[in-house]
């Protein structure tokens, strides 16, 4: 028998698998988390993905013609059946949101695993981990790690991002805090990001609210309110759904609708945004007053900018995301005072139901409390970071497996 001579496995080489259920999402968060990978620590990444013209959108240099192509170091794969480039098994493969790897892939992980057993190889079959989404709620600690036996004696893990230290952590690239503090401490950055989106006659004391959202008619309520503001708000909106709630006020139709254009109403002038790559995106919520994000990335962002914000979360069967944020809402707010909670809550929660009446109400009761809401904006990030992002407890998981 052949002596097996084990060696400590590299664990350089990652892949990712993607695939785009729709909206921006799920290649939102891998594709920040291959790109973290790839610059913060000694991991070559491959990120495959089924849908490049949806990618497209948040990478404007991507080429979705291409088969295989390399960004910000990270090699982009096409996810398609059959795989046009071809797979070498990696180290760790991460399935981002139960994908379900190609069966050819799993094939070749489970000839190297047998191999393995049959001392005929010392490479054992890679880490096999599934990301899944965030979500604050208690259970997750419990399932954050669980492993799951494969029928082909292959094990996954379940590797569940979160907010407390039981759970995988949440995606924040080393020094993201003080390149916002840095940014939020000089005013001219705002200014010159907003000259370069085309967005023209915002003044410096003028409130801006980013707005992200799904459709909602509590959006159309927020807009009528803020048109009878005391003071200019000007909502910086990308076309795309939020718009589809907000026909009332628009002079065309959304496909009409030129990035850059300017729709006033009374105080409230709406801004039509071109769609910039997560950089740009980042910069856009770190120099507004309060935004209104969604589902997962765009709501993990809002919360590194610091500043308050709406959570328009991703709708789920049975209305289950209410309990998500919830979930959410609770642990946010528990160093807020109980008025300034009560109406923080019940601001996103009705933003979420589309109750107009509710939205409207909690938005004016808020408005005394806009600095509390922003000194714990401050502090939330710190607190929850707590030093230790997805991306160093990711690692740490992978060597300890
Ligand atoms: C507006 C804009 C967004 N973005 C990025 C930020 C995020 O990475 C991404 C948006 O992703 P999210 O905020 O998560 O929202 P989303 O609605 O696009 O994605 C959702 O997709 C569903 C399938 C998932 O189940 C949800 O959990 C959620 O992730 O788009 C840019 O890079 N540039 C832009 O101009």
């Amino acid at each position: 028998m052949t002596s097996r001579v084990k060696t400590a496995m590299p664990l350089a080489n990652w892949d990712i698998f993607c695939a785009v259920v729709d909206n921006y999402g799920d290649i939102g968060v891998t594709w920040r988390l291959a790109k973290q990978l790839t610059n913060e620590y000694p991991i070559s990444v491959t990120l495959w993905v089924d849908d490049l013209t949806s990618f497209s959108h948040i990478l404007p240099s991507l080429d979705p013609e291409l088969t295989s192509q390399v960004h910000y170091g990270v090699k982009i794969n096409l996810w398609s059946h059959p795989l046009p480039v071809s797979f070498n098994c990696p180290d760790v493969i991460i399935e981002a949101f139960a994908c379900n790897l190609p069966d050819d892939v799993v094939q070749i992980m489970y000839d190297q695993h047998q191999a393995f057993k049959k001392n005929l190889s010392n490479i054992k079959a890679p880490v096999w981990l599934n990301l899944e989404y965030l979500s604050a709620e208690s259970w997750v600690e419990g399932c954050h790690g669980l492993p799951s036996m494969q029928n082909n004696g292959l094990k996954k893990h379940f590797y569940f991002p979160g907010f407390t230290e039981k759970t995988g952590g949440l995606i924040c690239e080393k020094g993201t805090l003080d390149r916002r503090k840095v940014w939020q401490s000089h005013l001219h950055y705002r200014m010159q990001l907003f000259d370069k989106l085309g967005l023209k006659d915002i003044a410096s004391s003028d409130t801006v609210i980013s707005v992200f959202s799904y459709e909602t008619p509590a959006l159309l309520a927020l807009c009528n309110l803020w048109i009878q503001s005391k003071k200019p708000i000007h909502a910086l909106i990308p076309k795309g759904r939020s718009l589809n709630c907000l026909q009332p006020l628009l002079p065309c139709s959304i496909e009409e609708l030129k990035p850059g254009q300017q729709i006033k109403h009374g105080e409230l002038t709406l801004h039509i945004l071109p769609m910039t790559d997560q950089q740009g995106f980042d910069e856009l919520l770190w120099s507004c007053d309060f935004n209104i994000v969604r589902g997962e990335d765009s709501f993990l962002r809002a919360q590194w900018a610091a500043k308050p914000f709406i959570w328009h979360i991703y709708p789920q069967e049975d209305d289950y995301h209410l309990i998500k944020l919830d979930a959410f809402l609770n642990l946010y707010c528990s160093d807020l005072s109980e008025n300034t909670a009560h109406f923080y809550q019940k601001l996103n929660i009705s933003f979420n139901t589309g109750n107009q009446e509710d939205t409207h109400k909690a938005w004016e009761s808020l408005t005394c409390n806009m600095p509390e809401l922003n000194k714990n904006a401050k502090q939330w990030p710190i607190n929850t970071l707590n030093d230790t992002d997805l991306a160093s407890r990711l690692v740490q998981f992978v060597k300890n497996s």
